[in-house]
């Protein structure tokens, strides 16, 4: 009884969305795919239009599938649209409310979110690209000897910036005791708030059961206490590292610790804030590099016309390096096309609506939208808006490039960018990591060109073996599941690549044991 949806009364002239009908109590709950749920949302927003509800065990579920209303909703309405669900085992028992991504929208997330803005803006993001320079280096040479390997590369590289940004640590095989424990938290955080995974977060009730008679909540505070003295010693690490080397901001721990009055934020907070910088971080762009070297695979025209444009402006005797972006659109084109066309959060991650609201459609409804709805943005059919991108299922670079598609903008020095881009989210609560992942895409991308060629692999006959275009991991960050592919690098850039490696590396680490 207590599941079953209160009757509602809509503000007059309003109306429910429309959507599938559901079952008495569970609703659509079994109408939802478990995985690559996408695809029946976009199938049903052909049916129900844009914006569509769905009753998943009385809760509210509503879905978005154009760029314009998500906007409209998640930006121009951002003060009532901000909130996350608080999932009693995900956020509550598991984060003690301490994880910014599941962080009530509120006092607490602003102060953090401020925290995390002065890390990862605008500004200060362009003082990493060194350490992206580096980093991407050291990710060609070894995805160069040994190709195969392209997932662990790509995750250290991710992983391995944001270790040495945030706590001054760097990464050399990936296979570390530190690494393997960030990866645990990072693998059970997925774990945890997939949807379904735990009975409570569907039934609260169960959380005044006492611990003995709870098992899920002797698991949580396991595993909370793990993540907990994790994110505690790499903080204290890390400011003392800052504090060794006398440089305030020689990382994040330092630069909030140099700050820390005007956070108002606790200590744990900080940790958790910087500590979940990794998880938010490492698999996203990674997964955004394998989806890259797939477009490529499947696409060797692209990834031609790619390689011209870089070797026209870098020429041959240097490696690209971020002074030469202005002068690379095609690279800024195919990152966007790529995270477009495989969106890495291809669902979406929801905002709470905290208000009832009404919300005026383009054929003239007015909808009523209900306070504690979950609205999902998802990037899969928004990314597939027929007028705004045309042949959408098409992985088509030039709709950045040339005038006669609807998302071309000039100048091209500046556009296209990944700035305000959907693929990472809307509003107030847009990803906080964006100019930091952006300019890793960028010098990656461009590199990889620069010093590699990239081939279909041949059977024993001579066939090409061509990639699914779609076999994705699942979870709410996806990836292609490993393809073949051959990667060799191009004759005259080895020398290169190997000298600069040399150069910034060797030289690098000689310096660091010296001192
Ligand atoms: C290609 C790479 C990335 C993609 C596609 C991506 C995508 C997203 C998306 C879709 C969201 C949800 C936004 C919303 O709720 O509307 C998000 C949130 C977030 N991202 Fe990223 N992200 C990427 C890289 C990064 C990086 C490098 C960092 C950190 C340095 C980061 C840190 C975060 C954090 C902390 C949040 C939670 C924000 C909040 O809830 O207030 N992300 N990201």
């Amino acid at each position: 009884y207590l599941l079953l949806p209160a009757r509602q009364q809509l503000p007059p002239g309003s109306q429910l969305p429309g959507g599938p009908s559901g079952r008495p109590i569970l609703g659509n709950l079994f109408d939802i795919p478990p995985y690559h749920s996408w695809f029946k949302f976009q199938e049903w927003s052909n049916q129900y239009g844009p914006l569509f509800c769905l009753n998943i065990a009385g809760r509210n579920h509503v879905i978005v599938s154009t760029e314009a209303i998500a906007n409209d909703l998640l930006r121009e309405r951002g003060n009532i649209y901000s909130d996350r669900e608080q999932l009693p085992m995900a956020a509550q028992l598991l984060s003690d409310n301490l994880r910014p991504l599941f962080l009530p929208y509120g006092e607490t997330w602003r102060n953090v979110r401020k925290l995390m803005h002065n890390l990862a803006n605008v500004s200060v993001a362009a003082s990493y690209e060194s350490l992206q320079e580096e980093e991407s280096l050291r990710a060609i040479r070894d995805l160069v000897r040994e190709p195969g390997s392209y997932e662990t590369w790509f995750e250290r590289y991710s992983g391995g910036l944001i270790l040495r940004l945030a706590y001054s640590k760097s990464v050399s095989t990936g296979k570390e005791p530190l690494i393997q424990r960030i990866l645990a938290v990072l693998h059970n955080v997925e774990r945890v708030a997939s949807p379904g995974a735990y009975l409570v977060d569907s039934v609260p009730a169960l959380l005044r059961l006492p611990p003995v008679l709870a098992p899920f909540r002797r698991e949580a505070a396991r595993l909370h206490s793990e993540e907990l003295d994790l994110f505690r010693t790499l903080l204290k690490e890390g400011v003392e590292t800052s504090q060794e080397r006398s440089q305030s901001d020689d990382n994040f721990c330092g630069k909030w610790f140099s700050n820390k009055d005007s956070y108002n934020i606790s200590d744990d907070q900080a940790a958790y804030a910087i500590g979940t910088l990794f998880e938010a971080g490492a698999g996203t762009t990674a997964s955004a590099m394998m989806s890259f070297t797939l477009a490529m695979t499947l696409h060797p025209s692209e990834f031609a016309k790619l390689q011209h444009e870089v070797d026209s402006v870098v020429g041959n005797g240097r490696i690209p390096s971020f002074s030469d972006m202005p002068n690379l659109p095609r690279v800024r084109a195919i990152a966007k096309e790529v995270l477009r066309w495989r969106p890495v959060t291809a669902g979406g991650l929801p905002h709470m609506l905290t208000k009832d609201d009404v919300y005026k459609m383009d054929d003239g409804r007015s909808v009523f939208l209900s306070a504690g709805s979950n609205v999902h943005p998802v990037q899969w059919t928004i990314h597939r808006e027929p007028l705004r991108y045309p042949d959408p299922d098409s992985f088509r670079p030039e709709r950045w490039l040339e005038k006669e598609w609807p998302t071309y903008r000039e100048p091209l020095t500046h556009y296209p960018n990944l700035q305000n881009f959907s693929a990472f989210g809307f509003g107030r609560r847009i990803c906080p990591g964006l100019n930091i992942a952006e300019r890793s895409l960028y010098i990656l991308i461009a590199r990889i060109a620069w010093c590699c060629d990239i081939f279909q692999r041949q059977s024993s006959n001579g066939e090409a073996l061509v990639p699914p275009s779609y076999d994705y991991t699942t979870g709410f960050n996806v990836q292609p599941k490993p393809f073949a592919f051959d990667l060799t690098a191009r004759p005259d850039r080895r020398e290169i690549l190997e000298a600069q490696y040399e150069e910034n590396w060797v030289r690098n680490e000689e310096t660091k044991q010296n001192t």
